[in-house]
């Protein structure tokens, strides 16, 4: 049975409240120092709480292992849960296809870790070649659908 659900929205950069544009514009500035010597595919993203002020920001970490690699949205979330941050509002992502195609969506364990501090998070993601333009807007509920979790 197909779903009808839409997943995500385009919104212009103008057209967004004040945090979603400072955690587009942190996220850029934080994928300027994105480690990815092996994949060459940096990742930025920042993170607001609904339990504290202030923005946290990751990049992506890689690792010659591989798998061993921390993606940028984990790295943000980890510095503010290692601040006694627990409520997460939102997050914004800034990456760029090879392509330019498609937006880069957070991957599966990110969807699944983003869920764990609210499953109401708004989720934003630009692209690097047009930061302040069209922003893909979507939450943690619509990318994790019956996400797990316990209580
Ligand atoms: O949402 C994403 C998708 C990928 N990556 C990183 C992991 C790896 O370093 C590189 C290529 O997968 O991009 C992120 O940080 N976040
Ligand atoms: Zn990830």
């Amino acid at each position: 049975m197909p779903l009808s659900k839409e997943v995500a929205v385009t919104v212009p950069y103008d057209k967004l409240d004040q945090t979603a544009k400072d955690l587009i514009d942190a996220a850029l500035s934080a994928r300027g120092f994105a480690y990815c010597p092996y994949s060459k595919f940096g990742v930025g993203a920042a993170v607001a709480w609904s339990d504290a002020e202030g923005i946290d920001k990751g990049c992506n970490v890689e690792n010659a292992t591989y798998g061993n690699t921390i993606c940028a949205e984990r790295n943000a979330i980890t510095t503010g849960v290692t601040q006694g941050k627990r409520k997460l509002k939102a997050i914004g992502v800034v990456a760029e296809m090879n392509d330019s195609s498609d937006f880069v969506s957070p991957c599966g364990p990110c969807r699944q870790f983003i869920y764990e501090f609210g499953n109401k998070v708004d989720v934003y993601m630009a692209k690097v070649s047009s930061v302040h333009g069209d922003v893909l807007v979507s939450t943690a509920d619509q990318l994790l659908p019956l996400g797990f979790r316990l209580n």
